[in-house]
């Protein structure tokens, strides 16, 4: 039987796709918003559960490293308006770095949503104001006008190498962001185990300008 022979099937030393025979890291970007977002939402329940898994008394030594790594990514907190978040689903809890802001001269705030698919906006909050419960059953400060914070402290489901966040789903650190009269100090917080490769990013998403984890250094 002779190569040329068009009855049987054409012969290959290697099957058709090569995909196989690629260096591992070269993987089929998800260029499609349907698939990133499936993605996105398998690999936030994965990061979610992975935090959760963590020992309350663990998660507390590393939300004190963050505390301090707050500090040195900051420097002087006197005059700045910070806002900060009610933790949740095994955030790092920096309540107690909340109030130190204060003691320090500087203000601190929450952020509430408004609705659904429209920007946070942030209200002054500090130990001992009044709360209520918001979407989500999240407390949040239950009367003052808008501020506008000069950080923003941002709680990540995951980060990657770029500072692209992922957050719970809703866009709403992105919205606020893109829509904030002047740009903040944008950091984000996590620990560690909440690096991944990559969010795929799309053209909505906005990189946090520093990363602070429990490990020393920001970046
Ligand atoms: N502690 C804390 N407070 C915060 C935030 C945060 O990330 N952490 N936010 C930061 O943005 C805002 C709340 N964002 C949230 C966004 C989505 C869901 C949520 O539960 N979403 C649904 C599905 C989302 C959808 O597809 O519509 C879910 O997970 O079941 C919760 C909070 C404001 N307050
Ligand atoms: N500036 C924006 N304008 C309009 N839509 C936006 C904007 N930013 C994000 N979105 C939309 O919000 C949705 C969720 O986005 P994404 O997956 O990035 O959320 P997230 O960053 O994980 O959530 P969150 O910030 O609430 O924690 C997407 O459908 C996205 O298109």
């Amino acid at each position: 039987m002779s190569d040329n022979d068009d009855t049987t099937p054409a012969q290959y030393a290697s099957p058709p796709c090569f995909m196989h025979e690629l260096d591992p890291t070269f993987q089929q970007p998800l260029s499609d918003w349907s698939d990133v977002r499936r993605w996105r939402k398998a690999e936030r329940e994965r990061l979610i559960a992975a935090r959760l898994a963590i020992s309350a008394d663990t998660r507390t030594k590393m939300a004190k490293r963050i505390a301090e790594g707050l500090d040195a990514a900051i420097g002087n907190v006197a005059g700045k308006m910070i806002s900060l978040y009610w933790p949740f689903r095994g955030e790092p809890d920096l309540r107690g770095w909340m109030e130190s802001v204060n003691e320090r001269g500087g203000r601190t705030a929450l952020p509430i949503v408004v609705e659904k698919g429209q920007p946070l906006i942030f209200r002054a909050y500090r130990h001992g104001d009044r709360l209520e419960r918001g979407v989500w059953n999240i407390p949040i400060p239950a009367e003052g006008d808008p501020v506008v914070p000069d950080v923003v402290i941002s709680p990540i489901v995951g980060i990657d190498p770029d500072r692209y966040r992922l957050g719970y789903g809703g866009g709403f650190f992105d919205r606020t962001l893109a829509s904030l009269p002047r740009k903040p100090l944008v950091i984000g917080i996590g620990y560690e185990m909440q690096r991944i490769p990559t969010i795929y990013p799309q053209p909505h998403d906005i990189p946090m300008d520093v990363v602070v984890t429990e490990t020393a250094c920001p970046a």
